[in-house]
């Protein structure tokens, strides 16, 4: 009779690719919740009821009252005594509004009437960065890290599924209160309670992050690694590309910013489901590995050592790389939050449809990231392949940064670019940590690239919330906003490009001395 040999779970290929499509949503949830509130800036930050008319401009409800009001009194009309609970879909307005730079009378018609939450960008700014403050001010990511190399993929899924949808709920729960004028550090109670949700929300999601990431290693080791590494991450991008295209969609039909939050919480729910539902084959895989190895009579796998930390903070090659993740990211997640009101600020792109042109970004690389992995799996050149990503992104932003080309194309096609270069740096650089790093101390290394990557996602915001409300914001002799100029901002987001480039030449140099292998490919022949 032939011998059976025994296998692992993970060498059948419909169980890994079936472990991975599982995660892979949860990431995905997860996602969309991250970048639910991006198109939302504009609506967040006017004050009162906005309305949006059926050739897709908005207004805020007061200026609109006042400005029907003062064409009724100039042609000796009978006032209209319009109040704002009397703007609804449907309802015919005219008013004199200046087209081309001439006075016009123009008839609109309300197509959806929202809530304005009157947050400053400086709030804005906080709350965008509040993803990352628990990750790095109380060292949660790191911690998270150790606590999945020592208690294990299981353990540290579902209890940072549980943060996730914890912060989800007290966001939600913020977003459709009305706290009045109730202050708490300078800043409006609803901002405060929305950001505390969200650091929650962020330790969950990232602490999730390095668990798939360990679990898509552990499945994929050897095999198309890079291919499965850029398809969970393709996964997330439809994750955002929905919150981006749709999040405004949501909030205008229901009239309140917190409906986008609710459903992402809902989501976040079912996500949750199917990791426990993951966690059933993480079982049966261990104990398919287990019993490869008592056959194979190999020793049992040798534990986790906080000593075995040190060898991963000596390894120039693993610095240069999180330094890369640092630069790059925060040129591109900070950039999406902010990138909305970009399009409409700067090339005059109707608010209802400003969101499309961010959510291209990671329409592109829901194709192209599985594509880059899989051209790393089988030809290698990773390291170059992180220079051709960064040079492109420095490009764009100071694209974006120049006065000039303001028309929607031109953000279409420079947007487009900046798809492929988020699609080149990622399906490179997360494939080439376990090339530098063993399995063993993978999630601490994951977990430590993604804490430094934090600094980044946390403080960014905070800085350009803060330039745009002192730098970028014009205004007129009354003090009212006429609008915005984001050369100031989007050079910074440049100077983050430049040194990504740096630092992914200087990675270049290093894997040549070093021979990390990160210019090979990835699949054993
Ligand atoms: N295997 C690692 C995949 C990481 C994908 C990477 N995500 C991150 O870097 C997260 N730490 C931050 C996510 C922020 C979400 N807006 C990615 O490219 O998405």
């Amino acid at each position: 009779m032939k011998e059976q040999i025994q296998q692992k779970l993970s060498d059948s290929r419909v169980a890994r690719w079936t472990a991975l499509m599982i995660v892979s949503f949860t990431m995905m949830c997860g996602y969309f919740l991250t970048d639910v509130m991006s198109p939302l800036e504009n609506l967040l930050t006017t004050k009162g009821k906005v309305v949006y008319f059926t050739d897709d401009t908005s207004i805020s409800a007061d200026s609109l009252i006042s400005k029907v009001e003062l064409f009724a009194a100039a042609n000796a009309l009978s006032s209209p005594e319009l109040t704002v609970e009397k703007l609804e879909e449907g309802a015919e307005l005219q008013y004199m509004e200046t087209v081309d730079g001439q006075q016009q009378t123009v008839q609109k018609t309300i197509s959806s009437v929202a809530s304005g939450e009157g947050w400053s960008s400086t709030e804005y700014g906080f709350f965008s960065g509040a993803y990352g403050y628990i990750n790095v001010f109380l060292l949660m990511l790191f911690f998270g890290g150790i606590i999945l190399d020592k208690m294990g993929i299981r353990f540290t899924g579902i209890m940072s599924c549980g943060f996730m949808f914890a912060g989800a709920l007290i966001k939600w729960y913020a977003l459709s209160t009305d706290f009045g004028d109730t202050m708490l550090f300078g800043m409006n109670m609803q901002v405060i309670l929305a950001a505390l949700g969200f650091a929650i929300f962020g330790m969950g999601a990232e602490i999730t992050g390095i668990t798939v990431s360990k679990i898509i290693v552990k499945w994929f080791a050897g095999k198309e690694l890079a291919l499965a590494l850029g398809l969970q991450v393709a996964m997330a991008r439809i994750g955002t590309a929905i919150a981006l295209g749709a999040s405004l969609s949501v909030a205008r039909m229901m009239g309140n910013v917190s409906y986008p939050v609710l459903f992402g919480a809902i989501a976040l729910c079912i996500g949750f489901v199917s990791f426990l539902v993951y966690c059933v084959m993480d079982k049966k895989e261990d104990a398919s590995a287990l019993a490869v190895r008592q056959e194979e009579g190999q020793s049992e796998e040798e534990g986790f050592r906080l000593a075995d930390l040190k060898l991963i903070f000596c390894s120039k090659g693993f610095w240069l790389i999180t330094l890369l993740c640092l630069m790059f990211y925060a040129g591109v997640f900070p950039f999406l939050k902010f990138a909305t009101k970009l399009m409409i600020y700067k090339y005059d792109v109707p608010e209802s449809f400003a969101g499309m042109i961010p959510a291209l970004l990671p329409f592109g690389t829901i194709l192209l990231t599985p594509v880059f992995g899989s051209l790393y799996d089988r030809i290698g050149r990773g390291a170059t392949l992180m220079i051709i990503g960064s040079v492109m992104l420095t490009v764009v932003h100071v694209l974006f940064a120049l006065p000039l080309m303001n028309y929607w194309w031109f953000a279409v096609v420079v947007m487009i670019v900046l798809g492929i270069a988020f699609s080149l740096v990622p399906s490179a650089m997360w494939p080439s940590v376990p090339k530098i790093i063993p399995m063993k101390q993978l999630g601490s290394a994951y977990a430590i690239i993604f804490y430094i990557q934090n600094i980044g996602l946390a403080m960014v915001p905070v800085l350009i919330g803060w330039v745009i409300d002192d730098f970028a914001t014009l205004r007129d002799t009354s003090g009212a906003i006429t609008g915005y100029n984001y050369s100031i901002p989007m050079t910074i987001f440049a100077v983050f490009g430049v040194c990504a480039v740096v630092i992914s030449l200087m990675l270049r140099v290093d894997d040549a001395k070093k021979h990390y292998g990160l210019e090979e490919a990835n699949m054993k022949k």
